[in-house]
This record gives structure tokens, C-alpha cells and sequence, in this order.
């Protein structure tokens, strides 16, 4: 017998998504593979993930391949996209997940993106702080920015990419150039921070982590990691030397390990934000006149425009401004650096 129309433009469908050429798809198979959305992907956001096949990345996609606000799911690459993507594709869950491969599919990778998650660049290795991998990372963020300035200008844009007090100053120039600058949709991701705050302070007042909510402000490295103790909530007291040791835990928590963690659920918390959902409030750095500095991370309400809303410190005790002047400090020159790179 032979097979039906319908049949053989399903088998169509199915071979466009399996076959390696896939990768450097041109114009008129890209009508077959628009053609290609899974029946559970809609509706949601469309999410791309640039550094998709890393250390970071590959978890990340997994976790967003799970998260039911995402329909779409663009994984991009300088290498390894293709196999990322087949393993992640072949989960039954609704996101419809596509691999772009290199410099040249990038534009197509950003085209039409709601949200761009950006965990590319190199990480650091023992003895190195985050600062050591500007020389590096500056010029890759650079590269995937000016795509986003050019493909997707009104997507939110999580920035993971270290030194992210240096990387985000750099996007916000990249923008701004291009014209397409919205403070709003432009956010580093700091949430690794307060995941690991509440962690550790869970574990210091014998709490389930979920029920702990630790604000961390400032910036994403060393001193300018700012836990505010004196704001936990559930509302608790901490002696001198319990200070000490969790906020030099935090500050340090990136040299003991890394994950996806984090970055799929401030990426998920954009999402409720995008959709409408009410209170969606997470620590992120961001554009900011909380404090002198045009950078700082504070507690920012999500919605459908990105950070609507960007929260004061609230009242800090005396080790806390303490560490707020040597944080400010340190950023100060950060965000300098990111700016002076793209001005010089
Ligand atoms: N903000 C945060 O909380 C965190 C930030 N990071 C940072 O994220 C970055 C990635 O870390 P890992 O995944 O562990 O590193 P990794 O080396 O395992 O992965 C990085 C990926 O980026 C890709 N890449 C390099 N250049 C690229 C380009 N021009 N375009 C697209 N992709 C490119 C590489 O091919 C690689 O697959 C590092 O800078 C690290 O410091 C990591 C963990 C947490
Ligand atoms: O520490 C690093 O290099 C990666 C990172 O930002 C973190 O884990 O907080």
C-alpha cells in the first residue's frame, strides 16, 4: 500500500529534524523545519541558550526543556550543538528544541527570541578570580549582543557570562550603540548568590532552604557579594562569628562548584514575569540608582517589560554597610572596565 499524503509529509517532518544537515539549514528547508512544531509546544516563550553545549549550558537546557512556559528552545554553540541538541530533543516534553552551530546560525538561532540566556565564554580555573576571564569574555559577550541588538532587541537578556559586573556594563554598551538599550530587559544573573545563601544559612538554623529567603546584593564576585543577614527571612539573629562564616561561604561558594541550577530558575522567574504573573521578585544585577554606582544587584520585581521595579537595600547593620563600601569599591572598577571596553 502507499503511504498517504499525510504520511509522507509527516515522514518528511521527522527526517528535516533527524538529519545532520539540519545544522546548516538554508532558506527553504527552514519552511519545513518552521513546519516542524511539536503538538505540545505551544503556547509559551521562545527561549535561546548561547553556550548551550558547556559545563553550565547543557544542564540549563535540560532544565528549560522541562519548564512548561518554554515552546521553543534555540541551542546555540561554537561547537558540540548538534549532539546537545539531539539528546535534549529526543525528551518528551513540550518545548520544540533546535541547534544552531557557529557564528554564521547565529542570527538565525536569535531571530524571534523572547528570552536569550547567555552562559558562553570560558570559566574560571583554581587560583583565577571571575575578573581574570575579561580578556576572553568581553569580546564573546560583545559578538552575541550586537546578534541580539540586531535579531531580537526586545527579548530579556540573561546575562551568566563572568565577570558579570563587567559583562553586563559591556551589553548595556553594546545596546545603547545599537540603539535598542532598555535598562529593564537586561539582567546578570546572581540568583547562584542567594540559592547558595539560602542553602547555607538553611543549614545553620537546621531550616528546610525552601523556606529560607536570603536578599544578596551588590555584584556577582568576591566582596561584592553581599548577603544581608539581617534581612533573612524567616526573621532570625546570627552571632559574629556565624556572620563571618556564611558570608565568606557566599562570597565563595563559586570555587567550591558551579550549576544550572540557578540559572534555570531566574531564567523560569523571567518567564512568570513575561506571562503577567503577579510579585515574581528575585535578586539580580541590573541598571540601578539604589546606590551612586549606574550597576548594582538588589531585589527587582519581574514583569512583562523585565525589571519593573528595582528595591532599596531596606536597613543594613553595621557589618553589612561595612561590606556595601568595600563592595561599591570593587564594582566601581568592574563596571568601568565593562564600559571602557566597548568606548576605547
Ligand atoms: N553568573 C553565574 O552565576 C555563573 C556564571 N558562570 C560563568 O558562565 C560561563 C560558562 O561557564 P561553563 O559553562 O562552566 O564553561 P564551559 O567552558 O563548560 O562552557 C562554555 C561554553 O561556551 C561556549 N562558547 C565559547 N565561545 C562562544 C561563543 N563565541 N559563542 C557561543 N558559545 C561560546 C563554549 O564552546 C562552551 O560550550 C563562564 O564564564 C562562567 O564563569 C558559571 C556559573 C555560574
Ligand atoms: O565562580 C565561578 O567562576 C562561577 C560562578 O560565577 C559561580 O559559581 O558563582
Amino acid at each position: 500500500m502507499q503511504p498517504s499524503a499525510e504520511a509522507n509529509q509527516r515522514i518528511a517532518r521527522i527526517s528535516a529534524h533527524l538529519h545532520p544537515s539540519n545544522f546548516q539549514m538554508e532558506e527553504g528547508s527552514n519552511l519545513r523545519r518552521a513546519n516542524c512544531r511539536a503538538k505540545g509546544g505551544a503556547p509559551g516563550f521562545k527561549v535561546a541558550i548561547l553556550g548551550a553545549a558547556g559545563g553550565i549550558g547543557q544542564p540549563l537546557s535540560l532544565l528549560l526543556k522541562m519548564n512548561p512556559l518554554v515552546s521553543v528552545l534555540h541551542l546555540y554553540d561554537v561547537v558540540n550543538a548538534p549532539g546537545v541538541t539531539a539528546d535534549v530533543s529526543h525528551m518528551d516534553t513540550g518545548a520544540v528544541v533546535r541547534g544552531f552551530l557557529g557564528q554564521p546560525q547565529l542570527e538565525s538561532a536569535l531571530t524571534g527570541m523572547d528570552l536569550v540566556v547567555i552562559p558562553a565564554g570560558v570559566p574560571r580555573k583554581p587560583g583565577m578570580t571571575r575578573d581574570d576571564l575579561f580578556n576572553i569574555n568581553a569580546g564573546i559577550v560583545r559578538t552575541l549582543c550586537e546578534g541580539i541588538a540586531k535579531c531580537c532587541p526586545n527579548a530579556i537578556v540573561n546575562l551568566i557570562s563572568n565577570p558579570v559586573n563587567s559583562t553586563v556594563p559591556i551589553a548595556a554598551e553594546v545596546f545603547k550603540k545599537a540603539g535598542t538599550y532598555d535598562p529593564k530587559r537586561l539582567l546578570g544573573v546572581t540568583m547562584l548568590d542567594v540559592v547558595r545563601a539560602n542553602t547555607f544559612v538553611a543549614e545553620v538554623l537546621g531550616l528546610d532552604p525552601r523556606e529560607v529567603d536570603v536578599p544578596v546584593v551588590g555584584g556577582h564576585a568576591g566582596v561584592t557579594i553581599l548577603p544581608l543577614l539581617s534581612q533573612v527571612k524567616p526573621p532570625c539573629s546570627f552571632t559574629t562569628e556565624e556572620t563571618e562564616y556564611l558570608t565568606n561561604r557566599i562570597q565563595n561558594g563559586g570555587t567550591e562548584v558551579v550549576e544550572a541550577y540557578a540559572a534555570a530558575k531566574f531564567a523560569d522567574a523571567c518567564l512568570r514575569g513575561l506571562r503577567g504573573d503577579a510579585g515574581i521578585v528575585e535578586c539580580s544585577f541590573v541598571a540601578s540608582q539604589v546606590t551612586e554606582l549606574p550597576f548594582f544587584a538588589s531585589k527587582v520585581r519581574l514583569g512583562r517589560t523585565g525589571a519593573e521595579e528595582i528595591y532599596q537595600l531596606g536597613p543594613l547593620n553595621e557589618y553589612e554597610r561595612f561590606g556595601l563600601e568595600k563592595a561599591k569599591k570593587e564594582l566601581e572598577g568592574s563596571i568601568q572596565k565593562g564600559v571602557s571596553f566597548i568606548r576605547k
